[in-house]
């Protein structure tokens, strides 16, 4: 990582500071702000931290390299944003620009008393150990505390701050930061501060037609804006906003058009074996409908399709353990995965599924495309086949003595062992046992067939030179390492029953491996939902369509090589891959998110926790993992809605709307705009444009950060203008009170917008506030318009969000640590169907049934809810199914009543445990009590089919 930093300068202290404490490898570039010729960047210092990130801004660059726990406070944010709001610019002008403003002075010595203050009886700002807040305010402080004079005026009388200034000196890692830079004077340091802020900016005169009327704001004094952005301010905001583009209405189906930019967009297709936990939705559906919904309000011509992916062992595991057939699980799970997306607000074109006809036919067909292009061959492989369950095992179904020499351990999985952590080869297992039935598989032979990947290598080289610049970092490294190792043959099909059969005789009883057939449904469901589907896949000539693919980086492989390679090798000017768009993982709070072990919160349970989805789809694309691993964390998804949500975001626009509506009668007032007015549209045009550049890309993470800098400068100017204040003042005061009123309702407009593609929801109710409906964006020429102009009425204001409490927090992290671990109810590995999920079944059939009746009577496409149907019918086979594997229907007693009796035994077996804990009892004596409660609360759990809750981490904290 690379510091640029012109000399002098306290914020790169800090940097530096915060790099030692994180031990991270940090050099230093310092930047001549006298060379005129060098253009960029704009501020300084800034963190390079690899070739595609940059972090500009000085205290989020501390934020990124000081090692900080996940549930880090709101204290802490609040300190960054105060240091460089008021601490920081209030001594650059008072100290480096030598400002007699006494307001601003006056600013500063608040400052220093309520730093003061803030340190009564405490070591550090906001925690026990020092933390990023320290480090920040520190290193600004630093230059006055070592002016004699200075610190004596400003300091003489804040013995606490003294105090922590000299203990946070003493640390081995700030005395290093100071070595290696120089700080020589206190004028000078704050200087180097206002310089870097200006950087490579000229001094801007006012643009002839703006008035001179300056009430500008500190905040906005140091934020140079140039003559010709003023200037261009000037122009957009006096345009006619009918001129502004109108946002098109959605065709019935999407077909590509010469004229149009057109964008294919496609999610990874998530696994029927579970509910999509919060990484599969940032890592594949929700990044793509915020792509999908950006290109949607530029008007470019958008396809996004997305769907499940039904074929292979997951699903068949899956039916195993819930006692269901392949076909009952996947509906099953179809329908709530479409549930689960519906409530987060994917934007689907079409949803679909890859156990679909289409799929076989397109599937079967490239095959065969491909096999007579001479890039398929067969070769015999060994496999373990149970004879007693008639069926060849996949790995996950075998387990037997781990083959790796000094390891014993017995139970090794058919593709890894646990006791040694090595990978394994099924068939080297020594006495191999099926999952299934426990008895011993004999290894057998058969034939396969395999892709010829080094055959269709120079190919891909070729195709991939072309087209990975488009791709995010990640993916290009990891599709450039496989093609550097060279590409292997790779068996595609299986001797499994579940899955698309091999259209060839011989072969008829195997079916393709599910990372052949897979990518194939994004063409199979665009099939299902358009005739017209090969317009998107097998374009005209006229007609350039550009790809994007969104998924996490472990299905990069297939997507960046297995698939495109089947795609040329088929050689039908199959459209291929422009934009593969990988991230990385996001983990759950300190751990792995899992499927199988319940670890994590899933899509479900986000719905269930009442906090609304637009606050999920938020939290998460704050945190999504672009360029590394990110974690989610309770503490901090509160943290970030009561900051940034509502502190920032909501009281922003619920501030401009609730003046509007109680000073000028919910109507836009005349506006009279001068060059403070101007230099905040200017900072807005700023953000706007970065946040298009940033989406444009599919930087989704940063995007966002621009909307709430949008805010962020709304606030600034709200504050520093006071049309509270202007209101009881003169005529001419009042009119500036309504020009600040009008632009913020106009900057709210414009967040409106913007917010579209994160949180439609809000976006929607915030255009109901400022009653208007049609609003789309521009990136040929991204300029801020007045888009409410004098005499438009407003609708009814109310708060956007609500506050996270804490203490609902932190019992929500508890529910979720609680479903950590394996269920008790399996057995064997296989998990008998409950009460709670034949309640989801029959949930899901009476939603479907509503969905097939609306369809009907709405005279949609036959085949639309012929499609509907299906699933229905499945879903009702697949509770016939249930109800007879339930536990509940095996036994005499009506379910209800047995639960009740059971809950009643845990309750008193409860109390009986407690009693004798409280009352001193020995170990000895309780531990066969606990024993007896754990079976009891067992038995319960499966009956109910939940899994159960470990007492002590079930419980609230008191
Ligand atoms: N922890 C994770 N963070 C981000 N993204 C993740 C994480 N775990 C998985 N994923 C991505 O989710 C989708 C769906 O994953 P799933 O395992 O259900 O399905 C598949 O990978 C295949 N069926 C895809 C066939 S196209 C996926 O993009 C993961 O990368």
């Amino acid at each position: 990582m690379l510091i640029y930093t012109n000399e002098n300068n306290p914020a790169a202290l800090k940097l530096l500071i915060a790099a030692n404490y994180s031990g991270t490898n940090v050099d230093k570039k310092i930047i001549n702000v006298n060379d005129r010729t060098i253009q960029e960047p704009k501020h300084l210092p800034y963190l390079e931290v690899n070739e595609d990130s940059v972090i500009f801004v000085p205290n989020a660059a501390v934020w990124f390299l000081f090692p900080h726990p996940e549930n880090v406070s709101t204290a802490v944010n609040e300190w960054l944003e105060w240091e460089s709001t008021i601490l920081a610019p209030s001594l650059a002008h008072v100290i480096g620009a030598g400002s007699k403003n006494e307001k601003i002075k006056s600013r500063l010595t608040s400052s220093f008393k309520k730093l003061n203050n803030a340190l009564e009886n405490k070591l550090y700002f906001t925690e026990n150990n020092l933390n990023a807040s320290d480090v920040t305010i520190w290193a600004t402080l630093y230059p006055l505390y070592k002016d004699d004079v200075l610190s004596k005026e400003y300091l003489a009388d804040c013995s606490n701050l003294l105090k922590w200034i000299k203990n946070v000196e003493q640390s081995p890692q700030v005395k290093d930061a100071l070595n290696s830079f120089a700080i020589s004077s206190a004028t000078g340091a704050y200087q180097a501060l206002l310089t870097g802020a200006r950087y490579s900016l000229p001094t801007a005169p006012l643009p002839e037609n703006v008035s001179n009327v300056s009430n500008q704001s500190p905040q906005h004094q140091h934020e140079v804006v140039t003559n010709e952005e003023l200037q261009a301010a000037v122009n957009a905001w006096s345009k006619d906003v009918n001129q502004f583009p109108k946002l098109k209405s959605k065709p019935k189906v999407v077909l590509p058009n010469p004229s149009d930019r057109n964008i294919l967009i496609t999610s990874a297709l998530p696994y029927v074996n579970n509910v999509p936990h919060l990484g599969n939705i940032i890592g594949c559906v929700l990044s793509a409908d915020v792509f999908a919904r950006f290109c949607r309000i530029c008007n470019y011509n958008t396809l996004f399709i997305g769907g499940t992916d039904e074929y292979g062992t997951a699903t068949e595991t899956k039916a195993l353990e819930e006692g269901l057939s392949c076909q009952d699980i996947c509906s099953k799970y179809y329908a709530i995965h479409r549930d689960i997306y519906e409530w987060f607000n994917i934007s689907f074109d079409y949803f679909g599924r890859s156990s679909a006809p289409e799929q076989t036919e397109l599937c079967q067909d490239l095959f065969l495309q491909l096999n007579n292009n001479g890039f398929m061959f067969t070769e015999s492989v060994e496999q373990l086949h149970c004879e007693k369950c008639n069926r060849y095992l996949a790995d996950r179904f075998v387990e037997g003595g781990c083959p790796h020499p000094g390891c014993n351990y017995e139970d090794a999985r058919g593709d890894q062992c646990d006791g040694c952590g090595k990978l394994v080869n099924a068939v080297e297992l020594k006495n191999p046992r099926c999952k299934i039935c426990r008895s011993t598989p004999k290894l057998k032979t058969s034939q396969q067939f395999f892709i010829d990947l080094p055959k269709l290598e120079p190919l891909l080289l070729h195709w991939m030179k072309k087209s990975a610049p488009g791709w995010s970092n990640n993916a290009q490294v990891i599709g450039k390492s496989w093609l550097r190792e060279g590409l292997k043959p790779r068996c595609i099909t299986r001797d499994l029953k579940w899955g698309v059969p091999v259209p060839l005789n011989d072969f008829r009883d195997k079916v393709f491996y599910v990372w052949f057939d897979a990518p194939i449904g994004y063409m199979s469901i665009s099939k299902a939902y358009t005739e017209e589907w090969e317009q998107w896949w097998r374009p005209k000539p006229n007609h350039e369509i550009t790809l994007y693919q969104f998924m996490a980086k472990d299905n990069v492989p297939f997507h960046a090589v297995m698939f495109p390679a089947c795609l040329l090798g088929a050689n039908r000017g199959y459209t291929t891959v422009s934009h593969i768009m990988a991230t990385e993982y996001l983990n759950y709070e300190d751990g792995k998110f899992s499927k199988s072990r319940g670890v994590g919160v899933f899509g479900n349970d986000a719905r269930d926790t009442g906090i609304p989805s637009d606050v999920w789809r938020f939290y998460l694309l704050y945190v999504r993992p672009e360029s590394q691993d990110s974690s989610f964390s309770w503490a901090d998804l509160a943290t970030k809605n009561n900051s940034e949500l509502l502190n920032n975001l909501g009281n922003f626009i619920n501030r401009a709307l609730v003046f509007a509506k109680n000073n000028f009668n919910k109507t836009i007032p005349e506006m009279k705009l001068n060059k403070d007015d101007f230099t905040f549209l200017v900072l807005c045009t700023r953000e706007l444009n970065s946040y298009i550049s940033c989406l444009e890309k599919a930087k989704l993470r940063d995007g966002i950060r621009h909307i709430l800098s949008i805010s962020r400068h709304g606030n600034q100017y709200m504050q520093s203008n006071q049309p509270w204040v202007l209101l009881k003042g003169s005529p001419e005061d009042k009119i500036r009170a309504g020009t600040v009123v009008g632009v913020c309702c106009n900057i709210a407009c414009l967040l409106a917008t913007l917010l579209h593609p994160y949180m439609p929801n809000t976006s929607d109710i915030l255009k109901k506030q400022l009653n208007v409906t049609n609003t789309a964006l521009n990136p040929e020429s991204i300029e801020i318009t007045q888009f409410l102009p004098p005499g438009h009425t407003l609708g009814e204001p109310s708060p956007l969000f609500t506050k996270l409490e804490p203490s609902r927090v932190e019992e929500l992290k508890q529910k979720f640590a609680g479903k950590r671990g394996d269920s008790p109810v399996k057995m064997n590995g296989i998990k008998p169907m409950g009460i709670n999920d034949l309640k989801v079944l029959e949930a899901e059939i009476a939603k479907q049934e509503n969905k097939v009746k609306k369809l009907k009577s709405s005279r949609a496409d036959k085949k639309l809810w012929q499609a509907e149907e299906a699933i229905l019918v499945d879903l009702r086979k697949g509770l016939e199914h249930a109800q007879k594997s339930c536990p509940v229907n095996s036994v005499q007693e009506p379910a209800q009543e047995q639960i009740k009796k059971l809950e009643e035994e845990v309750s008193k077996q409860g109390s009986v445990v407690r009693k004798l804990k409280e009352g001193g009892a020995n170990k000895a004596d309780w531990q066969p009590e606990v024993t007896k409660l754990l079976e009891l609360k067992s038995k319960l759990a499966n009956l109910l089919g939940t899994p159960i809750v470990d007492g002590q981490k079930g419980k609230k904290k008191k």
